[in-house]
């Protein structure tokens, strides 16, 4: 089940869903929409390692747009700061962004309940696309969660993303170790 535009404004009331900066006309019917932050980042190598620590190299979008061309993976970061404490909030795309061939997300559009943070972008385009700092680029979808959660993702010792970041934020894969 996906909230609807009550349940969310109920969630936010109560604090259990939080977004900032938020404004009840990004409130759609079951969804609520967030913008580009005005940070972007590249990986320094162009060859990345699954195992290494790979680091990457933050800029701003200047205010005239920064053009995002094909063959490389931006990581951007959403302007809202977000906290869900009783549902699974999932990022999606907007329709509008698709249409101009922009992907916000490569393969991980789910969050975890706990989580409190930004949200990292991991943006990539199907033809050179200027974007701009501030414009609607994805939206936020709440599930129901089925069960009781035993671990939040803000109390997990291990949780990767879970703090208060206002730049995109690198693969934290070489955590795992395998
Ligand atoms: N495009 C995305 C997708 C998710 N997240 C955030 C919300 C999630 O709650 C958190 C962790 O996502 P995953 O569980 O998919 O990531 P990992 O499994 O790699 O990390 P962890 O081991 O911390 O769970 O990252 C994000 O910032 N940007």
């Amino acid at each position: 089940m996906i909230l609807s535009d009550k349940r969310i404004l109920e969630e936010i009331e109560k604090g259990t869903i939080v977004i900032s900066p938020y404004d009840r006309k990004y409130l759609g019917t079951n969804s609520y929409d967030v913008h580009l932050g005005k940070y972007l980042a590249t990986y320094k190598d162009r060859i990345l390692d699954a195992r290494a620590h790979n680091e990457i190299e933050h800029f701003e979008i200047p205010e005239e747009g920064y053009v995002l061309q094909p063959g490389t993976l931006y990581l951007g970061v959403t302007l809202e700061y977000t906290e869900t404490h009783a549902h699974v909030p999932f990022l999606e795309g907007k329709s509008s962004t698709g249409r101009l061939g922009i992907d916000i997300h490569a393969t991980a559009g789910k969050g975890d309940v706990g989580f409190c943070n930004t949200w990292t972008l991991e943006i990539s385009c199907a033809q050179p696309v200027r974007v701009y700092a501030g414009m609607p680029i994805g939206q936020l979808i709440y599930f129901v969660v089925e069960g009781e959660v035993e671990t939040f993702y803000n109390k997990k010792g291990n949780a990767k993303y879970n703090g208060r970041t206002i730049k995109p934020v690198e693969s934290m894969m070489w955590k795992n170790q395998f």
